[in-house]
């Protein structure tokens, strides 16, 4: 874990400034405690020697004012800071993950850890880790050199101890990172198992098996609790170790000074100025170990979405540049004509999933001209799977793939938790020219215009996380009256009617049919009425053959 990661501001150029911001406010509060620690010792020295004290304490409560400017100023750009940084990585984390096909994104719990908590815990990093750095590496000088103008010794005793406290920080920084490393893990691990059960919990309540969880849950908590504790262990200890020293070479320039005090070779004023800037040249220092403990987590956070955001073999030479086609570059309109008579195609395709021993698709060639072109095939014989090769979502293993800008419909269809209205306009592209015209127009295509208008907010009724609220059916209608709204070239739809009742059925199958008219559709389906309607009916067989008709 490095002390400070340089992509972290090349990444986020948003967040330089408040970062900076920091730095100086820190600066200037360390500037202000060595002033205080004139003024102090300035007050102390008129009250023993009865001479004028309102001066230096104007002066004090000055600085004082002015401490608690830089407090409260501290706070408020640490909160800037803190927002502007995770917002900003949790927008780069999704920019990239999306960019990148289906192979290349993290598996879903990683993913949410990383973009919910990870991207919380830099805030801390970045708020209050960074801007002690910049603070130990500028008050110390200047608290030593100010201290060489007040009293020479003390300010060679602090010379002599204060290297030492790096050091320490060090040595104790490297136990952290590994303690921290296994904290994340630990807590990741968490996070996916606690998804996975909560997303099956229905089926294990069904079957009586939800209690058995527990156990398993109780395990994965323990080593991450067992993991937290050695991490603050390690926290208070270090922050022990480091507090002794520093006391211990403070004490060091009192004793010094004390002694030359009762010797008379050095006058009141400036030994007590000298004891008390001596702290002021540890503090810094201290104040890192502190806040490294603290930001532990956010470094090592923000090491793996550094790492996670980093362009991989397959990314084009700019790390943002989506590798899926984008529906800006292709419209649908009287240009959309090929000139190789199809839109998008599989060239002798062969694909394996990640860390599977085995082809799903091999020797595949599809070609999908405009029209409708419908795949049919056994379950499990990779249907979905070109789909998602022909959409550019996945990337072939072999072969050639040419995707065009298109609009899936998956078997489940993505649905967020906010208005029917705003997962009507979900795709980008829909977004701009869909006036509540077109958005009923396609409801009623699917046959949910009724059931929306009853609605006591029709289209702006909100729906739960994954269209709670609808039957499954009706989430499928609304995945594809989205199509209906969407301008990709090509529309591939997976199974658009499982779930429907046989009236619906003909109505998706209408709306199949008419969104062929101009634009290339592929659908996966078992529908004779869709197979007797289209142009082309590729079959695909478990050893993954194209039989065409
Ligand atoms: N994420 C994955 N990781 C590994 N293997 C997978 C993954 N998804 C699917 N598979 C495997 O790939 C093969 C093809 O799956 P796919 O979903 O494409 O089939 P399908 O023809 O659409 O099936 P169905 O008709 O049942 O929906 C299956 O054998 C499945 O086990």
């Amino acid at each position: 874990m490095k002390p400070f990661d340089s992509r972290l501001l090349r990444l986020l150029p948003g967040a330089r400034r408040p970062v900076l911001a920091l730095g100086a406010i820190g600066v200037a509060q360390g500037v202000a405690a060595i002033v205080q620690a004139f003024a102090v010792a300035a007050v102390v020295v008129a009250v023993a020697r009865h001479t004028a004290l309102w001066g230096p304490l104007g002066l004090l409560a000055a600085v004082l004012v002015v401490r608690a400017l830089l407090t409260g100023a501290t706070e408020l750009v640490s909160s800037w800071a803190g927002t502007e940084v995770s917002a900003g990585l949790r927008t780069l984390l999704l920019r990239t993950w999306l960019a990148r096909s289906a192979d290349q994104r993290p598996e879903p719990a990683a993913a949410q850890t990383l973009a919910t908590q990870g991207a919380t815990s830099v805030e801390t990093y970045v708020a209050r880790y960074l801007p002690a750095l910049v603070a130990a590496a500028v008050l110390p000088v200047l608290a030593v050199v100010t201290l060489a103008f007040v009293d020479l010794w003390s300010a060679l005793i602090v010379v002599l101890t204060l290297p030492l406290l790096p050091v320490f920080a060090a040595l104790i920084g490297k136990a952290t990172a590994d303690a921290s490393d296994r904290r994340w893990r630990a807590m990741a691990a968490l996070a996916g198992h606690f998804l996975d059960m909560m997303r099956g919990l229905p089926t294990l309540s069904a079957y009586g098996r939800a209690s058995r969880q527990s156990a398993t849950i109780r395990e994965v908590s323990q080593r991450h609790r067992t993991a937290t504790v050695a991490t603050l262990k390690l926290a208070f200890l270090s922050s022990a170790a480091l507090e002794l020293l520093a006391t211990i070479s403070v004490a060091l320039v009192a004793v010094s000074v004390g002694i030359r005090l009762t010797w008379g070779s050095i006058e009141l004023g400036p030994g007590l100025a000298a004891i008390l800037l001596a702290p002021e040249a540890y503090w810094p220092i201290r104040r890192v170990g502190q806040e490294f403990h603290a930001a532990a987590d956010g470094a090592q956070a923000l090491e793996d979405i550094l790492t996670s955001t980093s362009p991989t073999p397959t990314d084009r030479s700019d790390a943002h540049t989506p590798t899926r086609p984008e529906l800006s570059s292709r419209r649908v309109g009287p240009e959309l004509t090929s000139r190789r008579g199809w839109e998008a195609g599989l060239e002798d395709v062969a694909y394996r999933y990640p860390g599977t021993g085995r082809d799903v698709l091999r020797d595949l060639t599809l070609r999908v001209p405009r029209g409708l072109t419908v795949v049919t095939g056994p379950s499990g014989t990779g249907k979905t799977t070109a789909l998602e090769l022909l959409c550019g979502l996945r990337e072939p293993t072999t072969g050639q793939a040419s995707p065009i800008a298109s609009h899936l419909v998956t078997q489940r269809p993505f649905l967020t938790a906010g208005s029917i209205r705003s997962n009507l306009t979900l795709a980008g592209d829909a977004t701009d020219e869909a006036t509540d015209d077109r958005l009923w127009s396609a409801l009623r295509q699917v046959g949910l215009e009724d059931l929306v208008r009853r609605l006591p907010d029709g289209l702006g009724t909100p729906l739960g996380d994954d269209g709670f609220g609808l039957s499954a059916g009706q989430r499928a209608r609304l995945g594809v009256a989205r199509a209906l709204l969407s301008s990709a070239p090509l529309v591939a739809l997976d199974e658009p009617t499982a779930h429907l009742d046989p009236t619906s059925t003909a109505l998706i199958d209408d709306v199949v049919r008419s969104l062929a008219r101009d634009r290339a559709v592929v659908v996966v389906t078992h529908r004779p009425s869709l197979v007797a309607h289209a142009d082309q009916h590729v079959t695909l067989s478990p050893v993954a053959q194209e039989v065409a008709r």
